[in-house]
């Protein structure tokens, strides 16, 4: 069977600067890696700024064209989907929730119509029940959204909304660029478990960016650490984590770690030991 999502050596440069100084980035060089169809996972691409994170990601999302290299859904390269049957299987998540709305919008349009578009919801009264529901899995209702602006919710509650909103495109893949960097630390381990409910109850496969060590060592499955495009370290997020071997894997566990929170990495329970994603921030 092929795998939901597959990239297969994918290399991603811009090109910055003027007329008469242009310089070639390279922001992502010869990536791969691959996510099981029915395996549902938490797979984390972490990595100091700079290191491509958001240029991988927009790869995944179809956003942006690898120059060389391929991504591949379903064994079926995403450059050749069609946008509205691509956006019914892979949604977004983007980091900052207040930009993802209009701010003359009201939340509840950005639902029905992502039902109606990309959920299969046809007619009023079908969109709202897809809605609702997906807004029940984040912790939030229809009734509590209705008719609401952005600037009337918190951060946090706008960003469960986005997560609703992908929701509601009943997608296969969820892709999450530094989806909890720009929400209150006290409210950060609440999105990620509701990652991990997502994945478990319905059995979603997430692919989460972030700079947030403490967050990935708590919810992801397998990671992969990039340093200037290059993935420097992956495996099972346990085994890295605990015993990084790359020199900037270690700096980077080194760097955000708290005498206290880097006990957690050695213990046997590590889910339960880091609970202080605050302290990475
Ligand atoms: N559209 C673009 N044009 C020119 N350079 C770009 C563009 N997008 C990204 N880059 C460059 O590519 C490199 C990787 O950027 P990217 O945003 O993917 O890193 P990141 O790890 O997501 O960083 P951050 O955590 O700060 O968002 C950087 O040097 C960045 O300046």
């Amino acid at each position: 069977m092929s795998a939901l999502i597959e990239l297969d050596r994918v290399s991603k440069s811009f090109s910055r600067g003027g007329l008469f100084s242009t310089q070639r980035v390279e922001a992502v060089k010869e990536v791969s890696f691959a996510l099981e169809t029915n395996k549902p996972e938490i797979f984390t691409v972490i990595g100091e700024s700079g290191s491509g994170k958001s240029t991988l990601a927009r790869m995944v999302l179809g956003i942006h064209t690898p120059n060389s290299g391929k991504v591949r859904l379903g064994g079926r390269d995403v450059e050749t989907y069609e946008r509205r049957a691509f956006m019914a299987e892979v949604q977004p998540i983007f980091q900052n929730p207040f930009e993802a709305f209009n701010p003359l919008k009201q939340l509840d349009r950005y639902l029905f119509m992502t039902a109606e578009r990309f959920g299969g919801a046809s007619g009023k009264s079908a969109a709202e029940g897809q809605a609702d529901g997906a807004l029940r899995q984040v912790g939030l209702s229809l009734a509590e959204i209705r008719g609401r602006f952005p600037h009337e919710l918190s951060g946090g509650q706008l960003q469960r909304v986005a997560i609703a909103r992908a929701l509601v495109a009943k997608p296969r893949l969820i892709v999450a660029d530094e989806p909890v960097s720009m929400v209150d630390a006290s409210l950060r381990m609440s999105i990620v478990n509701l990652f991990g409910r997502l994945r478990d109850e319905l059995g979603l496969s997430i692919v989460y960016i972030t700079h947030d060590l403490a967050t990935a060592y708590y919810i992801s499955d397998r990671l992969i650490i990039m340093q200037k495009g290059v993935v420097v370290e992956q495996g099972p997020a346990r085994a890295v984590l605990s015993a990084p071997t790359h020199p900037y894997s270690r700096q980077l566990r080194d760097a955000v770690l708290t005498p206290d929170s880097a006990g957690a990495f050695r213990a046997d329970h590590p889910r339960k030991a880091v609970a202080t994603p605050g302290a990475t921030s």
